[in-house]
């Protein structure tokens, strides 16, 4: 087995004394692609029709944003997706091991479209002459104050009629609450983690990641300057929505 190739999540399996917080190093950016598809109820499908809605979203000679895109996931998904001419998928990340990863898989693949990956900030990163930008998954790892000007900055670079796609891991009522995190975790144990598994990984992201109620999410990209926002699907206690400009 090669460095570059996959390997299973194992990372929460023995018992630890203090659960550091989760970070995207190279242990996570290794067991990546098995880590969210049995941590993240519909993430495959979430990919797919990212790339659906690239699809038919992209303008000719614009860029399309993957923030955040880890491994390239979606950048892949928008890349075989796209039919609008001259456009370039910009891929960012500010994970060196995703993005070297990520490198590797996109040399892999034959399709035209440029992409472009690089490691940076993404709320540093200037943003221009978007039609279409994924902020899959990421949004909830970054700082709540900085937030709102992130999806401002996102708002800003969008052309008239282009869209952002936002998916987060979402915060309910308590009573929703409960039934959803019961489910979830229903999900990751069918997909084979155990009980310790799942509680360090709960240890482990409490602090780092933050989700919010859909409400919210809602209210922030309208006053981010997206004219319309539509919850285009929801698995459990993850959700993805289309903020129109
Ligand atoms: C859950 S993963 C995203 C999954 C990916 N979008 C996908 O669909 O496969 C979150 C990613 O966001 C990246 N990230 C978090 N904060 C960031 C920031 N400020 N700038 C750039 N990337 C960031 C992490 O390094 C990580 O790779
Ligand atoms: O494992 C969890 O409970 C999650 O919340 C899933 C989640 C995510 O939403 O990003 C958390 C960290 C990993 O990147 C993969 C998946």
């Amino acid at each position: 087995m090669s460095d570059i190739d996959d390997q299973p999540d194992r990372i929460y399996q023995t018992p630890q004394d203090n659960v550091a917080d989760f970070t995207f190093d190279a242990a996570v950016a290794r067991v990546f692609p098995d880590m969210i598809k049995r941590s993240v109820p519909g993430y495959a499908e979430t990919v797919a029709m990212s790339g659906v809605i690239a699809g038919r979203y992209a303008q000719p000679g614009s860029n399309l944003y993957d923030l955040g895109c880890s491994l390239g996931a979606v950048t892949l998904a928008m890349r075989h997706a796209v039919t609008a001419a001259d456009c370039r998928i910009v891929g960012i990340d500010n994970s060196e091991s995703m993005i070297e990863r990520a490198r590797h898989y996109v040399a892999l693949d034959d399709a035209s479209v440029a992409v472009d990956l690089r490691c940076a900030d993404i709320l540093q990163e200037p943003l221009t002459h978007a039609s279409v930008t994924a902020l899959n998954f990421v949004l909830q790892f970054i700082d709540p104050q900085q937030r709102l000007q992130l999806l401002q900055n996102i708002a800003a670079a969008t052309l008239p009629g282009g869209v952002l796609i936002l998916s987060e891991k979402l915060q309910f009522d308590e009573q929703e609450q409960a039934i959803q995190t019961d489910l979830h975790h229903d999900f990751k144990r069918a997909n084979g983690y155990s009980d310790l598994e799942i509680a360090q990984k709960r240890s482990a992201i409490e602090n780092v990641l933050i989700p919010e109620s859909e409400g919210a999410h809602i209210e922030r990209l309208q006053q981010a300057g997206f004219s319309r926002v539509i919850r285009w699907y929801q698995c459990f206690n993850f959700a993805s929505f289309l903020a129109i400009k």
